[in-house]
């Protein structure tokens, strides 16, 4: 079996005290991120954590914040946007979206815990070529449970009828708000 060569990934320590990542184990995926500051999340809280350090990736690379299993299994802390995407050409802090889903116990870090994992990968680039119709396949448009048992999954999508319910659109919740945000730029 031949070993690659780990790959050299430019890193710079915004917090001078922050250990570097590290992978915590040989053959681990994922080096561990640290936050740099304390804080307490109530049941359903969320908070965007720094994590005291920035990284230049080649380009053709990316690197994915993914969250720790022991964390998500004990706490009920997950990432809001799992996997946060850090692209090649970014050079501002890592931070790390946590929400603590637990609906009962808070959670508290302090500086330094490790609350996500970083893991870096090759990313292809493509060429979108628009055709007027798709080659064939075996699954074809089958999706979202069609291999069975998730068949409510895609009647379950159109959640309430309101003013900007109607046909093909998703409401209900905050989905349908945040999506315009996004879309206006906030
Ligand atoms: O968990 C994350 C996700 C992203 N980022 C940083 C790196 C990434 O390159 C940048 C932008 O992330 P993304 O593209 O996911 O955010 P966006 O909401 O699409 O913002 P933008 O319009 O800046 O691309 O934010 C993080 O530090 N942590």
């Amino acid at each position: 079996m031949t070993t690659r060569a780990p790959l050299d990934v430019l890193i710079r320590r915004v917090d001078p005290e922050v250990p570097l990542p590290q992978y915590a184990r040989p053959g681990d995926a994922g080096a561990d991120l640290r936050t740099t500051e304390s804080c307490e999340l109530a049941p359903g809280e969320r908070v965007v954590l720094p994590t005291g350090v920035s990284i230049a990736l080649p380009e053709g690379y990316a690197a994915f914040v993914h969250p720790r299993s022991g964390l998500a299994a004990r706490c009920g802390v997950a990432l809001v946007n799992a996997p946060g995407t850090v692209d090649a050409g970014y050079r501002g802090e890592i931070k790390v979206i946590v929400v603590n889903l637990d609906p009962r116990e808070a959670v508290r870090f302090e500086r330094f815990d490790r609350i996500a994992q970083l893991v870096v990968q090759q990313v292809e680039k493509v060429r979108f070529q628009e055709v007027a119709e798709l080659p064939a396949s075996a699954r074809a448009e089958g999706g979202f449970g069609s291999t069975g048992g998730h068949a409510a999954v895609g009647a379950g999508l159109v959640e309430s009828a309101g003013p900007d319910s109607g046909p093909g659109r998703r409401t209900g919740g905050n989905r349908y708000a945040s999506v315009v945000s996004d879309r206006e730029g906030q």
